[in-house]
């Protein structure tokens, strides 16, 4: 690995995971446990890989902390492994749950309340400690959630869980106030086709309405948190820049927000690449390549397979962080140039000017392009880590990924949604969520606590999914199911 590549830690995840998982794997470690006649996995797992995965442990990662004790020697270097590879995550994370108000508001046919009241009851059993429970806003945009009211007073009594409530102006937090609210949250947007097609104003009127309520909250006592939606792609204007996201994210936080969630409204992000590093493998790629001739114990097979193996690990870092759709020739090209005999290339200026000017105008494209770690570190230079949460839908599968740069860059407050429901009714093509499931089950994997009990949790999802009569969402609860039945 590269030094360029440690700060992000992004370049030797796919190589050093797929070596280590396959080393450590269940059968792998079962294998040496049955070797030694050690009984500790298998005790453990009570033999029975079912139960195993669904009620003792969530991930591989965890199978292989159960396979410490059987798997001799090895069990150091497992043990600094998540560390080594994912650098500093946090050790806990808090799930902002979205389901009843972000994954119902966009639903057809309407939920009875006393279904959006069971719902929220079930997920603060499952261990959830927020819970967004419904929005504040006209009925004539959202009506499903025309019943906010009726909402509050059914969770009225349940203790220590904070239950944000979206108002989009002054109304809307007097009507939450008097419904028994103590959270609220401001949602403003980095695009101004969003805001106006979302709440119908421009973003410097949609700030000035979150100043009144605000302002407000802060007499009454009353948390705020504000949401900045479209923080990498709108579904109107395309890619947005992060510096749009930054200057939102810093005004709600200087008016008084005390937790700032950045939502990518319709799931475009991509965990992202860091330019500058990229740019200097490529510096350092292009020298080893011009110095080859000038060797003087020129070893030709060894250096020349080290160059190969640089450009394609190169073209193998672009493409699993940039499949988007204008890129793709150049990362074809890309592989192309690798599979030439090197001798060829090497004095073919021609290919050399196609590599040079494709690598720059790929670089310009992803410089350009909305990504997540790009649109953080914008607002980071703001917003302090401890007060951002980020929120993202999983339209295009990113979701996860999104998040775990997300933990990577010290945010840890994730926002979810039960069984993947969701999608704003004013960002067309936009799926559901990510799924608190699918969250909770990578936390875990990971080592990190949520107090959430995965178990109880996809009850909820099996719950709110029989009641709109479909399948759940959530990834980890299909797989499970399919373990279990
Ligand atoms: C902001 C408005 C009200 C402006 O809507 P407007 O039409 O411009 O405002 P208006 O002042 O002309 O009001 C229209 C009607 O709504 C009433 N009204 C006005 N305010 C309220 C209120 N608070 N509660 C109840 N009723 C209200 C008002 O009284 C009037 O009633 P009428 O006189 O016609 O009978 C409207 O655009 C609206 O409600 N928008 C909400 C849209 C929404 O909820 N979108 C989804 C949430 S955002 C989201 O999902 C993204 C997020 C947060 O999850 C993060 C992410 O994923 O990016």
């Amino acid at each position: 690995m590269s030094s360029l590549e440690e700060p992000l830690g992004l370049g030797d995840l796919p190589k050093l995971s797929i070596n280590r998982l396959e080393r450590f794997s269940p059968s792998a470690c079962r294998a040496g446990a049955d070797d030694q006649n050690t009984s500790n996995y298998k005790h453990r797992n009570g033999g029975n890989n079912q139960t195993f995965f669904h009620s003792s442990a969530h991930s591989w990662h965890v199978q292989g902390h159960y396979a410490d004790s059987s798997c001799n020697g090895l069990d150091m270097e497992f043990r600094a492994l998540p560390r080594k590879v994912l650098l500093d995550l946090p050790r806990f994370v808090n799930i902002v749950e979205v389901g009843p108000r972000d994954g119902l508001q966009n639903e057809k046919s309407t939920v009875p309340t006393s279904v959006k009241i069971e719902l929220i009851h079930k997920l603060v059993a499952s261990g959830l400690s927020v819970v967004e429970a419904t929005s504040f806003v006209s009925p004539k945009w959202v009506p499903q959630l025309a019943d906010a009211k009726d909402v509050l007073e059914g969770i009225r009594h349940v203790p220590d869980v904070r239950f944000p409530v979206l108002t989009p102006n002054l109304r809307g937090f007097e009507a939450a106030v008097a419904a028994g609210a103590k959270e609220v949250a401001v949602f403003a947007s980095a695009s101004e086709s969003f805001s106006k097609s979302n709440i119908n104003c421009t973003i410097k009127e949609s700030l000035a309405r979150y100043r009144d309520v605000i302002t407000s909250a802060k007499k009454h006592g009353i948390r705020i948190r504000g949401y900045v939606s479209c923080v990498v792609g709108c579904p109107v204007e395309g890619a947005i820049h992060p510096s749009k996201v930054a200057y939102v994210a810093k005004e709600l936080y200087d008016m008084g927000c005390s937790e700032i969630s950045l939502g990518d409204t319709i799931g475009v992000g991509t965990p992202g690449i860091d330019f500058v590093a990229l740019c200097f493998q490529h510096v350092i790629s292009w020298y080893q390549y011009l110095s080859l001739p000038f060797k003087t114990n020129f070893e030709a097979s060894d250096d020349v397979s080290l160059f190969l193996r640089a450009l394609q690990s190169q073209s193998i870092n672009m493409l699993a962080h940039c499949m988007c759709e204008k890129g793709k020739h150049l990362l074809i090209a890309d592989h192309i140039i690798c599979s030439f005999n090197c001798w060829i290339f090497f004095f073919n200026a021609t290919v050399l000017a196609t590599y040079v000017i494709g690598t720059f105008t790929l670089l310009a494209i992803l410089f350009v392009s909305g990504k997540v770690l790009a649109m953080l570190e914008a607002v980071l230079s703001f917003v302090p880590v401890d007060k951002l949460a980020v929120h993202f839908h999983d339209t295009y599968g990113q979701a996860l990924a999104n998040i775990l740069v997300s933990l990577q860059m010290g945010i840890n407050i994730v926002d979810s949604s039960v069984s993947g429901l969701g999608g704003c009714p004013y960002a067309k093509g936009a799926t559901g969520n990510v799924a608190t499931e699918d969250v909770v089950y990578m936390l875990h994997g990971l080592g990190i606590e949520t107090n959430v009990d995965l178990n109880k949790l996809m009850d909820v999802g099996d719950y709110i999914s029989n009641r709109l009569g479909r399948p759940s969402g959530s990834k980890t609860t299909t797989a499970l199911h399919k373990l279990t039945t």
